[in-house]
């Protein structure tokens, strides 16, 4: 979708090219973060794009086509563009700032209208209130809201994204990064954003591009980037807890095991015995006739009993997964219950399997896509 070849800026009389020679390519539908000390060229890379700034050499490709063939309207009518400041017209209502690019483009008034009302639903604000404001009867979070909206008025295929939660504080950059998720999975855009977070970067993007100098010095996948950073300067940005920071990235169904590892209230405890030595485990989920946990059995325990396994039987459960929890929340949920495992539930709250402290260990041994 979006394709930088050999890409490189180098303003006049400086020293050093300021973007050197980057190679990259985000698949449509993609979210890529921009990540990088300050002054790595991040801000210059995502500008040349749009044509804010001219390269010195390479080439832009956008749908398989060289952006210099472009005419720079037609260009910025295919890609949004979001500021950290927002950049919203403080004399104009909201209404009237996402009407902006469509007025230009010669839409008639009412389609472009209709297109502002459209856009803020998506973004989550309602119509009939905000319109009509102007961006300093706005909260931060909805001048941002206002910002992305106005990014959207012409439905581009791409959109670019300058530090856009840069200036929010972190309780709302987290509902803000949240929302923007929800948004994205229902217009699907090409994303290329520009940030200093490295959470926040795990969080959205499905590609990380690391700078350093000019240079790209890792373009991979969150999980990859944190799992093999391919250079010491890599694993310093990361940081030392990039094993935790993966966890985010895993959710409790995608560590599951023996799934069919119960036993139900009323069975035979030879069955429950069979059941646990067939998986090696030291203890077995006594589910109700919903499938639903209501306690856990040991080996030690089975070993007393003959005959059918009654509810009084098991020991209470400390704690359960949801199979969406992130692993980092089931993690944290293990350490405060002092468990070593937990059963697993779906929505409905049967259960599904087990999570483990080994599995997940084990898990983490190797980067997204390259486990059994
Ligand atoms: N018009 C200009 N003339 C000369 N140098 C410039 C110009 N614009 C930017 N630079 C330099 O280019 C380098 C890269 O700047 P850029 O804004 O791309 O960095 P960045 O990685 O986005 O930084 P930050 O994270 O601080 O926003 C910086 O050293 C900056 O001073």
């Amino acid at each position: 979708m979006i394709k930088l070849s050999n890409l490189s800026k180098r303003y006049e009389g400086a020293a050093s090219a300021v973007v050197d020679g980057i190679n990259m390519e985000v698949g449509a539908g993609e979210i890529c973060v921009l990540l990088g000390p300050s002054g790595c060229g991040k801000t210059t890379t995502l500008k040349m794009i749009n044509r804010l700034v001219r390269p010195t050499s390479g080439k832009i490709y956008l749908e398989g086509r060289d952006t210099d063939e472009f005419e720079v309207t037609e260009l910025r009518r295919r890609i949004g563009y979001v500021i950290q400041q927002i950049g919203l017209f403080p004399n104009m209502t909201v209404e009237e700032n996402i009407c902006v690019v469509p007025t230009l483009l010669g839409w008639d008034k009412t389609k472009a209208r209709r297109r502002a009302a459209e856009l803020l639903e998506i973004v989550a604000l309602d119509p009939a209130t905000y319109l009509t404001r102007y961006p300093k009867d706005l909260s931060g979070g909805q001048a941002q809201r206002v910002g992305v909206a106005r990014a959207l008025a012409t439905d581009p295929p791409v959109m670019l994204m300058d530090e856009p939660f840069g200036a929010i504080d972190p309780i709302n950059r987290e509902l803000i990064q949240d929302e923007f998720l929800r948004i994205q999975k229902q217009v699907k855009k090409t994303i290329m954003f520009v940030s200093h977070d490295i959470d926040e970067a795990v969080k959205m993007a499905d590609k990380i591009a690391i700078f350093r100098n000019g240079h790209l010095e890792q373009f991979d996948s969150p999980d990859h980037i944190l799992a093999r950073p391919a250079t010491p300067f890599i694993a310093g940005f990361v940081g030392t807890d990039r094993a935790l920071k993966r966890l985010r990235l895993l959710r409790a169904r995608d560590a599951l095991s023996a799934s069919d590892c119960l036993v139900r209230v009323g069975e035979d405890s030879t069955r429950a015995k069979a059941m646990m030595e067939k998986h090696g485990v030291a203890q077995i989920v006594l589910v109700d006739a919903a499938d639903k946990p209501h306690g856990y059995l040991t080996i030690d325990r089975l070993l007393k009993l003959d005959g059918p396994i009654t509810a009084a039987h098991a020991l209470p459960v400390q704690a359960t997964a949801s199979q969406k929890d992130d692993l980092r929340t089931v993690v944290s949920t293990m350490f405060a219950s002092g468990a070593s495992w937990m059963p697993t539930v779906d929505d409905d709250g049967r259960f599904v399997g087990y999570v483990s402290q080994e599995r997940i260990v084990d898990m983490l041994k190797l980067p997204q896509g390259e486990r059994a």
